[in-house]
Parts: C-alpha cells; structure tokens; sequence
C-alpha cells in the first residue's frame, strides 16, 4: 500500500471517529485528528470559492501588527468567523480576518489575527493554518510577532530578523506535529521527522538585511525563544534565557515555523521588541500587553516598510 492511500485510508477513519474517539491521546494528538487533510481541504475549498486568486505569500500578522493587512489592494476579507471549524483570535491586539489581495505587486494573504496556546488551543490548532494557507498556494510565510528583548543591549522598538528559535513547549513534548502523519501535506512527501535546521531561508535573511539597510532602518538579528505563556516571564527565567543565548521572547511563531517547515514553505520571521524584559529585582517596570500593542502600533510603519519591499523583492526575483 503506497503511503499516500495509507494517509487517505487512517484520515477517513480519524474523520469518521472524530477527537472523541481519542480520550487518553495526547492533546495535540487529538487536535491533529481533527484538523485532517480532508478538513483542510474543506476550509480551502471554502476559500476559494470566495478568492479564486492564489495567494503566493502568507503572512502572519504579531500583536497590534494587523495594519500591515491594511496595506493589502484589491482586498477580500474573510472572517474567521465565517469559515468553518476556523479559531477565533482571543486576544487584544488580534483581529480575526483573512484578507486576501496585492500587496506590493504580489498576491498575498494575511492572517490579521494568530492563534496561541494560552487560549486554549493546542499547539496543533494554532498553527493548523499555515497548512491551509500552503494548499491555497502559498510558497512563502513571513511571520511577524511582538516579543520582549531579553539581549541587554536590545531597545524597545527594535526590530529582530529571527536567525532561529527555540521552541520550548516542543522540548517539552508538545510539538504541533504530534499524532498522525499525513504526507500528503506539502508538494513533497512529508518526513515523520522533518528537520528545522534552516527553518528560517538564509537567502531571505540575506535579502531583508539589504532592505533593512537600503531603508537606513537597523536590524538585529537574533534567537526568539517561545514560552507557553500567559504569563510574563520571572526574573529569574529571563536571566536563565539570557544563559541560554536568546534575545528575545513570546508566545507564538515556533509551532507556525514548525508547520511551514513540513510543508515546505521558505521562511522569514521578524519580532518587534516591545518591551525590556525585567533582569533586576529593584526593578519596578513590569510588562503590560497594553505597552505591548502600543509599541507595535508605533512601530508599525518600519515593520510594514520591510515587508512591503522584501515582498517586492521576491516578486523581482520571479521576473
Ligand atoms: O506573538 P504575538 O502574537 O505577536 O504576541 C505577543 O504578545 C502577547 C503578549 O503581550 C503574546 O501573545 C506574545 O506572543
Ligand atoms: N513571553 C513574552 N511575550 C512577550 N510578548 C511581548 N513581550 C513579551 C514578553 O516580555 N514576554
């Protein structure tokens, strides 16, 4: 039996039992049952029906960073609501809206709006979207997130191009991967264990230092670390981090990379450091997501300005 029909075949059964059937499993276990290729395939198909248009970069937008969406011509917005079996964002700061069209001469699509754990989503129904998003076309996911600087030298509004990550909660044994692999996923056949070495594309890494630099804007480049949050984290934690090599720290992005690593999507990953994470104790500023949403609405602009160009690169480079 090819892996293929043997997908099929373990998919139509996890449809037919549905998560229930799975009391005992591991939660993303259970969640990757119920978000199968099928399911995808539905909410795609949903999709364009509404936009036939293949959108060829996804972009997720961080916290108060939803504007860039706004930027987008041509635009259908879908709610999340208006899909079915989609999340909604929870959070402040997240809209919930696919918004399809151009931006910068490329077609695009946006997630205004992400899923994190601390809602109460699973690491696997946070990052289900991506997968949806590959399967409408895209090639490319620029994903963008605020997150607190934990380099000393790190200033509050700086903007860190993502060289790697940590993704702590799948050191813990939760990664959105977990349960049953369906290779179809991905243009490819999809590993059991895919590797995420060079999850970031270096190539793109490269272009957006250019961009940052045509722009005069200055970019540090970096380690993001994710935490289960909601929790801020101690001072202790953060000077364990700060051992451990990261610069900066949140709650999302690791399990979306993880899935774009899957399914094979080149990728880009910038943070908006939004806050100075507490190293002392006779410090008194603590963090607060209402300084977290109102530093990335100021800082919008630059965030907006280097995506908007390394997209138009990337259409130059089809050309
Ligand atoms: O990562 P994004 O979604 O930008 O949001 C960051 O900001 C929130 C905390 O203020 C957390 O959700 C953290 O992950
Ligand atoms: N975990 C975490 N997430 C953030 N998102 C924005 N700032 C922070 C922070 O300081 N810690």
């Amino acid at each position: 039996m090819s892996n293929n029909t043997q997908s099929k075949k373990e998919s139509a059964l996890i449809a037919e039992n549905g998560p229930w059937a799975a009391v005992g499993e591991h939660p993303n276990a259970i969640t990757n049952r119920f978000y199968t290729y099928e399911r995808v395939q539905e909410i795609v198909a949903f999709i364009q029906n509404i936009v036939p248009a293949k959108p060829e970069v996804a972009i997720i937008c961080g916290s108060g960073l939803g504007g860039l969406a706004e930027l987008v011509v041509d635009k259908v917005v879908i709610p999340y609501a208006d899909i079915p079996n989609f999340p909604r964002s929870t959070v402040a700061g997240h809209r919930s809206n696919l918004v399809f069209g151009i931006l910068n001469g490329i077609s695009v699509v946006c997630m205004q709006g992400r899923f994190h754990p601390y809602e109460g989503y699973t690491t696997a129904a946070c990052a289900f979207p991506v997968r949806v998003m590959q399967m409408l076309g895209a090639h490319t996911l620029i994903v963008t997130c605020a997150a607190g600087g934990v380099n000393k030298s790190y200033r509050v509004g700086d903007i860190m191009l993502i060289k790697d990550h940590i993704n702590f909660p799948s050191m813990a044994g939760n990664n959105p991967l977990i349960g049953h692999n369906d290779e179809r996923f991905g243009k490819k056949i999809r590993p059991r264990f895919p590797p995420v070495g060079h999850a970031y594309d270096r190539q793109y890494a490269s272009q957006m230092k250019q961009v940052a630099a045509k722009h005069n804007i200055e970019l540090r480049e970096g380690v993001y670390c994710a935490l289960g949050g909601p929790c801020y984290e101690t001072i202790a934690e953060i000077n364990l981090l700060r051992v451990l090599g990261i610069d900066a720290v949140g709650m999302s992005i690791v399990h979306e990379v993880t899935l774009g690593a899957h399914c094979g999507l080149r990728m880009l990953g910038l943070a908006l450091i939004t806050n100075k994470c507490l190293f002392e104790y006779d410090s008194t500023i603590e963090a607060v997501h209402e300084d977290v949403i109102r530093i990335s609405e100021l800082k919008a602009n630059e965030l907006q300005q280097l995506i908007l160009d390394f997209v138009g690169g990337i259409k130059t480079n089809k050309t």
